[in-house]
């Protein structure tokens, strides 16, 4: 297919067109973040709220039946993107976080015992801390964290360690750091907690929307990502579950849909999926987030992949040449995603951005909502810019000619 035809691709983006801060294009590279919506998406969400607005699943007009096939037409979509088994393992939630939380709070709850271990790991997003760390607390059970080189790479025979405890029950891990760019070893991490019978869970909200993702292939037995990371609207989250676990979960939130019968002291819930989906869901984003999968689907997660690595590995080149920078992650691109965390001197991240901002460019500056990496670098912030697929080599170039402009502000 060829590479990315970038240009074409800036024409489906709207916002791509704005000028920021008295006239200057905006150069987006905070994607890590959110990304920006290709008109598809835009038009399909218009499309619903003007044409076929309804509640779904239970009433039998028109307009029911056309919204219910909209949004289960995601589901079905989303099961072939990330080649699940069956629909029945795909659960929406709002974002990564409640996905990440439904699986604490339903599996977590009834598996972990006191003295149980779960292993997560220093590089983590706090969506993928704190839940465990109630979890434990409620249960006096205990988190184990995998450690990060200061070459960016997890310490695997700290994870082998732990696991020769013997008191592992769950390993919970992202597959990539939304700080670092890392790809950790997942294929590797489920391997070697199947041959002790623990299962795995991906967080995948930096990976899903960044390289091809087939959790038959990975084995993992849950997977969570966000619609607003892969082109489509906020307020949609998918977690993946392998139904031989899904169907012995307890539900996580009670109410409408999720149930068959409720009489006054007992209740008979839902069939998979919708057990795990209570309450009147985000009809329309869900429905949007299908026009993104089909953008995406439409360029192949393998020319994104591509993309991203040309892209990574020119603004990693170009970066590493500003004097006085310090760049976190692993510099070989190919194991990282587009994301380059990096600080130079000691130029506060906020005012660097600040700085960045003056010159058009959207970047992220701050703890990522990854302190406890943070604590690790021995750094309270640090700039971020991140890339997608609308993102050009000659946005890099007005990035780094940004960062020289601030290097000479602050005398670095
Ligand atoms: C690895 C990872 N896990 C989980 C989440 C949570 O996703 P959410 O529930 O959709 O918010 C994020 C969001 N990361 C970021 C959100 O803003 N800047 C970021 O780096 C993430 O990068």
């Amino acid at each position: 297919k060829g590479a990315l035809n970038v240009e074409k691709i800036r024409k489906d983006f709207p916002i791509l067109k704005r000028k920021v801060m008295g006239g200057k294009p905006l150069v987006y590279l905070d994607n890590a973040a959110t990304t920006q919506k290709p008109l598809a998406v835009i038009d399909a969400i218009h499309d619903y709220y003007t044409n076929y607005n309804s509640n779904i699943h239970r009433a039998v007009h028109q307009l029911a039946e056309e919204a219910t096939k909209a949004y289960e037409d995601t589901r079905v979509k989303i099961a072939k993107f990330i080649n699940a088994r069956s629909t029945d393992e795909i659960i929406f939630t709002r974002n990564t976080t409640e996905a990440i939380n439904l699986v604490a709070y339903s599996w977590g709850r009834a598996n972990i015992k006191k003295d149980d271990r779960i292993v997560i790991t220093e590089i983590e997003h706090h969506s993928n801390i704190v839940p465990w760390q109630i979890l434990t607390q409620e249960k006096g059970a205990k988190l184990e964290y995998i450690g990060v080189g200061d070459d960016g790479y997890l310490k695997m025979h700290e994870y082998k360690k732990y696991l020769d405890s013997g008191k592992v029950k769950l390993v919970s891990v992202s597959h990539m750091s939304n700080v670092l760019g890392t790809i950790t070893p997942i294929n590797e991490i489920i391997k070697m907690a199947h041959e002790k019978g623990i299962p795995v869970l991906v967080d995948g909200a930096q990976s899903v929307p960044h390289m091809p993702v087939d959790v038959q292939k990975m084995d993992c037995e849950f997977m969570a990502f966000s619609a607003h990371k892969m082109l489509g609207p906020t307020g949609v989250g998918v977690l993946y579950v392998k139904r031989e676990l899904l169907e012995k979960m307890p539900p996580f939130m009670g109410g409408g849909d999720m149930i068959k019968e409720v009489h006054k002291y007992e209740t008979r819930y839902n069939d998979l999926p919708y057990k795990f989906e209570g309450g009147t869901p985000n009809i329309a984003d869900v429905i949007g987030f299908a026009a993104a999968i089909d953008y995406l689907e439409k360029i192949g997660m393998d020319r994104v992949r591509e993309h991203e690595i040309d892209i990574t590995k020119y603004a990693l080149d170009r970066v590493a040449q500003v004097k006085g920078v310090t760049i976190y992650g692993p510099m070989n691109a190919i194991d990282r995603g587009g994301v380059v965390s990096f600080n130079i001197g000691d130029i506060h991240p906020h005012d660097l951005a600040t700085i960045m901002n003056d010159h058009g460019v959207a970047i992220r500056s701050g703890h990522h909502c990854a302190q406890v990496l943070m604590e690790r670098l021995d750094v309270a912030a640090t700039s971020r810019a991140s890339f997608y697929i609308y993102n050009t080599k000659e946005e890099v170039d007005v990035f780094i000619e940004a960062l020289s402009e601030a290097r000479r502000l602050f005398k670095i």
